[in-house]
């Protein structure tokens, strides 16, 4: 977004929580006051504290970035197998880089990763996606818009070696979702925007990951969207249990799906509870949730 002007930032920004424009801070004027919330910063025994059952996917004291620039610094999380988490902060705080680093596209320059008491530090995306069970949902617009649902789907499944294998999970992905499967020969660029989305979803379920990375579902989506794709997360961690660790612009929505919730500001945990908690924190009302 290096192209946008104060005043576009302020329009996008109100349309992620529940302000007006006018009532909305400008991005760094948010940055800036967000820094007060690091006071509370919590350790790691409370955000274990916060974790249901045995830690499923944790993060200790990682040190990441890009090139030689750090971004992210001495950054913990602790999530339970089959919760969910929603990052909310600041534009440009490292939410992203947070998922990017447990996919493996940043450069760690210290601390460690885990998932299911692995260490998966060090795994390329790859071996992350097939063998660690970690899937990555990319912010938006990632399907081949010429090949048709069935052929986006399968894609998903490059990594499996039999085809007849990802060929069953994509049965299965148009047994329980009949919008995609009366799509399946339809090319993917002519889907609504919802059906795109749940259609991106569905490709990351192909090589059925035990952790899902969502990178912002409900951007450039329509209102009516965005609570369809809530849903459909809400059922692959309800009913299929799978693991989510979502960023999320729009606070209210993700801190009202998620269990938990993290502040990131600067690349720092600032604050941590559960999606219910940071609802009702005044500050966290204030800065991120539009007053
Ligand atoms: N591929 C990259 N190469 C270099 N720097 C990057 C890259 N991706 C992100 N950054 C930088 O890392 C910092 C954190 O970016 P990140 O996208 O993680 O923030 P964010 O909290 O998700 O922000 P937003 O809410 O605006 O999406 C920013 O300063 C950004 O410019």
């Amino acid at each position: 977004m290096a192209s946008e002007t104060e005043s576009e930032k302020k329009k996008r920004i109100s349309g992620y929580g529940t302000g007006t424009v006018e009532s909305v801070m400008s991005v760094d004027q948010v940055a800036k006051e967000a820094q007060a919330l690091s006071e509370q910063r919590p350790d790691a025994a409370t955000l274990r504290g916060y974790c249901k059952g045995e830690p499923f996917v944790t993060i200790e004291g990682l040190r990441a970035g890009y090139g030689k620039m750090e971004i992210l610094h001495e950054f913990d999380l602790v999530v339970g197998k089959g919760q969910s988490l929603c990052l909310i902060g600041p534009n440009g705080a490292g939410k992203s880089t947070i998922l990017h680093s447990i996919f493996g596209f940043t450069n760690i320059y210290g601390g460690k990763i885990f998932v299911g008491g692995n260490d998966i530090t060090s795994l390329s995306p790859k071996e992350k996606l097939r063998d660690a069970g970690v899937a990555y949902i990319l912010q938006d617009n990632s399907v081949f818009p010429d090949m048709t649902v069935e052929e986006n789907l399968l894609m998903g499944g490059y990594l499996k070696n039999r085809p007849a294998e990802a060929k069953q999970s994509a049965d299965r992905v148009f047994e329980k979702y009949t919008r995609l499967a009366d799509r399946r020969h339809q090319r993917a660029g002519t889907l609504s925007g919802g059906e795109r989305r749940l259609l991106e979803i569905s490709r990351a379920l192909i090589m059925n990951p035990e952790v899902l990375l969502v990178d912002e579902p409900s951007i450039g989506l329509e209102p009516r969207f965005i609570d369809m794709v809530f849903e459909i997360l809400a059922d692959l961690q309800n009913v299929e249990g799978k693991t989510i660790v979502m960023v999320e612009q729009n606070a209210k929505k993700g801190l009202e799906f998620a269990d938990l919730g993290y502040v990131l500001v600067s690349g720092q945990l600032a604050l941590a509870g559960t999606g219910t908690e940071l609802l009702e924190n005044p500050e966290v009302g204030r800065l991120f949730l539009g007053g």
